[in-house]
C-alpha cells in the first residue's frame, strides 16, 4: 500500500497569554488559528510485519529538521507519535515514511505538530482503531500543545495551553486574499520566547488590558460557533484589532519584527494585516489580491536577500470540496 498525505501549516491570527499554568510548565493562551496552503507531504508505504518504522526526508527544509532536532529520528514528531500509538494500542507499526518538508522548521507554522496530527488521523483510519476524539487528543497532548488544533480540520480558537480547540466556521471570502509568508530564519526556541515574555513580569491587570481586544473577538467567535453561525474572517482581519501578544511584548525576534514593519511600510498598497505567527520565526502579510502580494514579495526579496518568502492563501477549513481535492487522500484520514 502507498499513500500520500498533505500536512498543512497554520497561522496564529491572534495570540493572548494569561499567565502560567498551575504546574508552571506552560502558559494559558487563547489563539485564533487557521490553515494556509503550504504543506508537507507525507508518503507512506507499508512494510512486512515486524520490519518497524523507517523515515527519510526531502524538500527544501529537510536539512533543517536534523539541525534543530539533532540527528536522532526519535525526536521527530512522526516517530514519537507512531511510538505512542504502537505502545497504547499494542500494534506492530511497520511503515516506510518519506517526509517532504516544505513548511519552514521552527517557524511558528506548526509543521512538526501538523505532521504528528496527520499520523494520528492516519493510524486511526488505517489500523481501524476507532479512536474517540479524547483518545486522539491525549496522544496529541503528549507531543505538543499545538497538535490538538491540527486534529481539527477547521479554524479554531484554541485555549488552555492551546489544546482546548473551539472550531470556528468562517465563510470563504478570505480565500481570495493573498498572504505573503516570510521567514528570516532568525530562530529562537518557543520555550525561550515564552520565558522572555515571563521576564516582563506583567501584572494580571497589564495582561488584561493587553488581551482586551483579542478576548472580545474570541468570545464573540466562540458564541457564534455555538449557534452554528458562520463568521467573516475578512471583516475580522480588517478590524485590525487582533495582536500576537507573545511577540508584541517580547524583546527578541527584533530582526523579524523590523523586517515585516519595513516590508509593510514599503508595500502598504492593499495591505490588510501583518504579524508574526506563533512564537516566530515566520511572519505574514495579508494583501487584498495577488498583485499587491507579488509586489511585496519582490520588495521583500530585494530588501532581505536569501530569506524564505512565499505567496499563499488562507484556508479557513479543509473540509470544502476544493480543499479536499488538494488534500488528496487526506480526505480518508480526516
Ligand atoms: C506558540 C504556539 O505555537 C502558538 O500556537 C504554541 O503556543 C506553541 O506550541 P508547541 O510548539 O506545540 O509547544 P510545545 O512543544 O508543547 O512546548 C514547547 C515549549 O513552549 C512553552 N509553551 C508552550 C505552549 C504553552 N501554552 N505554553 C508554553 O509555555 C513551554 O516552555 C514548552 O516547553
Ligand atoms: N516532523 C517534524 N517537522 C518539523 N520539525 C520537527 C519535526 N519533528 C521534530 N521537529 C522539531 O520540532 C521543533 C519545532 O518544529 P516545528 O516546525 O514544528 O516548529 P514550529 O513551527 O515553531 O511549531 P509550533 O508552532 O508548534 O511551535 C524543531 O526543533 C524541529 O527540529
Amino acid at each position: 500500500m502507498f499513500l500520500n498525505i498533505n500536512s498543512y501549516a497554520k497561522l496564529n491570527l491572534f495570540l493572548s497569554i494569561y499567565g502560567l499554568t498551575e504546574d508552571k510548565t506552560r502558559h494559558n493562551i487563547s489563539s485564533l488559528m487557521t490553515y494556509v496552503d503550504i504543506c508537507d507531504k507525507i508518503s507512506i508505504t507499508t512494510k512486512r510485519y515486524g520490519d518497524g518504522v523507517s523515515i527519510n526526508f526531502g524538500g527544501i527544509f529537510a536539512h533543517k529538521i536534523s539541525q534543530y532536532t539533532g540527528n536522532s529520528v526519535e525526536n521527530n514528531t512522526i516517530i514519537k507519535t507512531l511510538k505512542l500509538i504502537s505502545d497504547e494500542y499494542d500494534l506492530s507499526i511497520d511503515l516506510d515514511i518519506y517526509l517532504e518538508k516544505n513548511i519552514p522548521v521552527a517557524s511558528g507554522m506548526g509543521g512538526g505538530s501538523s505532521n504528528a496530527a496527520a499520523m494520528i488521523k492516519f493510524c486511526d483510519k488505517f489500523y481501524g482503531l476507532e479512536m474517540t476524539q479524547d483518545e486522539k487528543i491525549n496522544i496529541a497532548r503528549e507531543i505538543g500543545a499545538d497538535v490538538s488544533f491540527f486534529l481539527q480540520n477547521s479554524s479554531a480558537v484554541c485555549s488552555g495551553i492551546g489544546d482546548v480547540v473551539n472550531p470556528i466556521y468562517f465563510d470563504d471570502a478570505i480565500c481570495k486574499k493573498s498572504v505573503l509568508v516570510i521567514d528570516l530564519m532568525e530562530k529562537v526556541s518557543t520555550a525561550k520566547i515564552y520565558s522572555s515574555y515571563d521576564q516582563l513580569n506583567l501584572s494580571q491587570q497589564d495582561e488584561e488590558i493587553m488581551n482586551k481586544n483579542n478576548n472580545l473577538i474570541a468570545l464573540s467567535l466562540v458564541n457564534l460557533s455555538k449557534l452554528n453561525k458562520i463568521a467573516d474572517m475578512e471583516q475580522l482581519i480588517r478590524l485590525n484589532k487582533m495582536t500576537n501578544n507573545l511577540i508584541q511584548s517580547d524583546k527578541i525576534l527584533y530582526k523579524t519584527k523590523n523586517a515585516i514593519a519595513k516590508i509593510a511600510e514599503n508595500s502598504s498598497d492593499g495591505l490588510i494585516k501583518f504579524d508574526i505567527t506563533g512564537a516566530g520565526s515566520a511572519a505574514y502579510l495579508i494583501y487584498e489580491n495577488p498583485l499587491f502580494a507579488r509586489r511585496a514579495l519582490t520588495n521583500a526579496q530585494t530588501m532581505f536577500p536569501g530569506i524564505f518568502a512565499k505567496i499563499t492563501t488562507i484556508m479557513p477549513d479543509l473540509h470544502d470540496s476544493a480543499n479536499l481535492q488538494k488534500c488528496g487522500v487526506y480526505q480518508n484520514c480526516a
